[in-house]
């Protein structure tokens, strides 16, 4: 690519729109913008497609699928697409931004014509289960339960709105119906054979999330610890910067890393009871979505 790179983000005034619009004012990269007043209009985000290297799409579900259609309608002037919403995250024509998923899945990211940005839990589940069941400590058909808590920006612009008019809820549970659109993504990519269980939760608070899973240990290979699933995560993420496998605590705070483009890993346990706690702590809006796609970006454009 001889020119600077042109990055149009598509849904470039929503909440993962500017957090990644704010991230690329470090990067050698041109924005391409369209009329705010035209942002909804196919024509012009068509145009803008046309003009880019890379389109980001940080859409509700349908919009990013119309815009797909929009990009394919151009041919061979299509670029490529990193897609922020649920809608391609387990389409096997997609790649799945999560470079530290496996060793090859930074290059494979490096050289895609489509890439989907995980969601926020599933970077937390993912980034727990998947290194414990390829290395067979964790049976692919154990019974997983996750339970998550995010900040109040998850639920986009709608969500923030309402809780910074009307102050609240301050602890919700929902999904209850266990349905949640991010359950087929756990499923796929952290390599279950059997549907996770997933109990998401907001609370007032912006920013920050913690995704925890309990094991009991005894129903694990062999005579598992909590000490070797810590190993096993360590190893499987030694050098990489943007998620990191600590030690455990006595408490955490869901704001800790409100901010941060990090992710914490912990395994929490008792051996006396042969029971441990999976624990990923991060950012909803950095490596759940705006950091993790500027780490996507950095990669599709030859950045890094
Ligand atoms: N918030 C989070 O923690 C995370 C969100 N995501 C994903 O990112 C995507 C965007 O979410 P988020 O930023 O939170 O949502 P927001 O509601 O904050 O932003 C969505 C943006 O898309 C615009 N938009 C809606 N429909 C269209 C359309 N047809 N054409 C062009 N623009 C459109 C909206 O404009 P307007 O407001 O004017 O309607 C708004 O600017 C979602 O798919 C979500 O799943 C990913 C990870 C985490
Ligand atoms: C608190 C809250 O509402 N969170 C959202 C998840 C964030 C999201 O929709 O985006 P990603 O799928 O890209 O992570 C939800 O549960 O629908």
């Amino acid at each position: 690519m001889a020119h600077q790179p042109i990055i149009f983000i598509d849904g470039e005034a929503g909440t993962t729109g500017l957090g990644i619009r704010e991230r690329l004012a470090a990067l050698p990269v041109t924005l391409h913008s369209i009329d705010p007043a035209r942002r909804k209009d196919p024509a012009a985000r068509r145009d803008a497609m046309q003009a880019a290297d890379l389109a980001v799409l940080c859409l509700p579900d349908d919009a990013s699928r119309e815009a797909v259609a929009l990009a394919a309608t151009l041919g061979d002037a299509a670029p490529r697409i990193l897609d922020a919403s649920t809608a391609f995250r387990t389409d096997p024509g997609w790649v799945y931004g999560f470079p530290e998923l496996e060793a090859e899945q930074a290059n494979a990211i490096a050289t895609a014509p489509r890439v989907s940005n995980p969601g926020c839990y599933p970077t937390g589940a993912v980034g727990l289960l998947r290194p414990l069941v390829r290395a067979g400590v964790l049976p692919a058909d154990y019974p997983v339960c996750i339970n998550a808590v995010s900040g109040y920006s998850g639920g986009g612009r709608s969500m923030i709105e309402a809780h910074e008019r009307d102050g609240g809820p301050a602890f919700e549970l929902y999904g209850l119906a266990l349905e949640h659109k991010h359950v087929p993504e756990i499923h796929k990519h952290a390599a279950l054979t059997r549907r996770p269980v997933f109990v998401p939760s907001a609370g007032h608070f912006a920013q920050g999330m913690i995704v925890s899973i309990p094991l009991h240990l005894d129903d694990l290979a062999g005579h598992v610890t909590a000490e070797d699933l810590h190993a096993v995560l360590a190893t499987h993420y030694a050098g990489q910067d943007h998620v990191r496998v600590l030690s455990p605590e006595p408490t955490l705070s869901a704001e800790a890393l409100a901010g941060s483009d990090r992710m914490e890993l912990r395994v929490h346990g008792s051996p006396r009871n042969r029971q441990a706690l999976l624990s990923a702590r991060l950012d909803n809006l950095g490596k759940g979505a705006s950091g993790a796609a500027l780490q996507n970006i950095r990669l599709m454009l030859g950045l890094d």
